[in-house]
């Protein structure tokens, strides 16, 4: 048989469903009830058309960003994403090395199977020419003190800025996961951030307490403890946009949660102009949901994004070949970007504007 040709973050996808028991690969998939919004994040980048220039381009393009004085090679960067153990053995220690190793941020999930101190020492093991750069991602806590214990773990760990998922009033509600009976981690895998946060907490899922009881005055808690740049994630209506930017956050990520919360929440590409004209240039959006092509990534950039974030793929990466995987899911999606940079007439990331983006043309999809 002749062996799967490695060329599209679908092929990786394929690879994953192969090598995952189908409950887990179900897990990362899926979506929030009609998985309404999971599609819609791949469709509208479909229905969005370029439109390049020609005869102004450069032969060697420059795909680097600097973003929260993190150095990026490219702006794409690992959105947070839970139990990277159900994917892989090694989990998060072999993504964080991959992202070292491909010069982009990885955001670890406060979900995370291995701890983030242990995530950054492997990180640190990699020898490149930026420093690696981790973020974290945290649910804000009924109880302020976990989630300044959280937050000061996080820091003491070396992480660079907080990414505040606001989106979850409750967790959505899958019913894959419902009819497969998953609503627990297998022995031997925790939340590894969790356990002994503040005494002898075990890391068990249910720690993290989802609460539609929260307020922006937990947010300002949170704004007034820490000195790391903090962005939100999950912010969708251009009011929230504004009033996050009047709560003093640094930065949006403008995410639907991959169609995992909510379902029938517009696709992120389509709600970006909307919330960029709230925000007007007070703080970097980045966006995420639905990003597998370089043609995705080029489009939210041209929009206005300040970066884009990934979810799944690199679970599917992991899945496929651990480290190695994630890398090449990395190196895929920069070898895509750069090749739209250039067929699009543009000298590198920073040489992107709204004009190069169109409504979709009638009949092209
Ligand atoms: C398996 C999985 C686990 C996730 N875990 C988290 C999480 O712990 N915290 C969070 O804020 N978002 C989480 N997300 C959402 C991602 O950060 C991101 O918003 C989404 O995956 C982006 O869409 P994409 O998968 O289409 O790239 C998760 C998504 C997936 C697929
Ligand atoms: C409590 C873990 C949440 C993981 C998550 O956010 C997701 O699966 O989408």
């Amino acid at each position: 048989m002749r062996a799967r040709m490695m060329l599209t973050t679908a092929d990786f996808e394929d690879a994953a469903r192969e090598a995952l028991d189908p409950v887990y690969y179900d897990y990362v998939a899926g979506g929030a009830r009609d998985e309404v919004t999971l599609r819609a994040n791949r469709e509208a980048f479909g229905r969005l058309n370029l439109l390049p220039r020609i005869l102004r381009g450069r032969d060697k393009r420059d795909l680097d960003r600097t973003l929260f004085d993190c150095p990026m090679s490219m702006p794409l960067l690992l959105s947070p994403t839970a139990f990277h153990r159900l994917a892989h053995p090694e989990g998060e220690l072999a993504t964080a090395r991959a992202a070292a190793a491909a010069g982009v941020v990885m955001i670890v999930s406060m979900a995370s199977t291995v701890a983030v101190e242990d995530i950054a020492a492997a990180a640190r093991t990699v020898t490149t020419e930026r420093p690696p750069a981790l973020w974290f991602q945290l649910y804000l806590q009924p109880d302020p003190d976990v989630t300044e214990a959280l937050v000061e773990r996080a820091t003491a760990a070396g992480c660079a800025a907080l990414v505040v998922t606001v989106d979850s009033p409750v967790l959505g509600l899958h019913e894959r996961n419902k009819r497969n009976g998953f609503d627990d981690l297998p022995t031997g895998m925790a939340c590894e951030n969790l356990r002994n946060l503040r005494g002898g907490e075990p890391g068990s899922v249910r720690q993290i307490a989802m609460s539609a009881e929260l307020s922006w005055e937990h947010l300002d808690r949170l704004r007034h403890s820490t000195r790391l740049p903090v962005l939100l994630k999950g912010v969708l209506h251009p009011e929230d946009a504004r009033l996050a930017v009047e709560h003093g956050v640094d930065g949006l990520l403008l995410s639907n949660h991959g169609g995992r919360q909510l379902d029938t929440v517009p696709a992120t590409v389509d709600l970006l102009p909307e919330i960029l004209d709230a925000v007007a240039g007070r703080v970097p959006v980045l966006l995420d949901g639905g990003v597998r092509r370089g043609t995705d990534i080029v489009k939210a950039l041209a929009l206005g994004a300040a970066a884009v974030g990934i979810g799944r793929p690199v679970v599917w990466g992991l899945a496929a070949d651990g480290e190695d995987g994630v890398r090449a899911v990395l190196e895929l999606l920069r070898g895509e970007l750069d090749h739209t940079l250039a067929l699009c007439g543009a000298t590198g990331v920073d040489d992107l504007v709204r004009d190069l983006v169109r409504p979709g043309f009638p009949g092209l999809r």
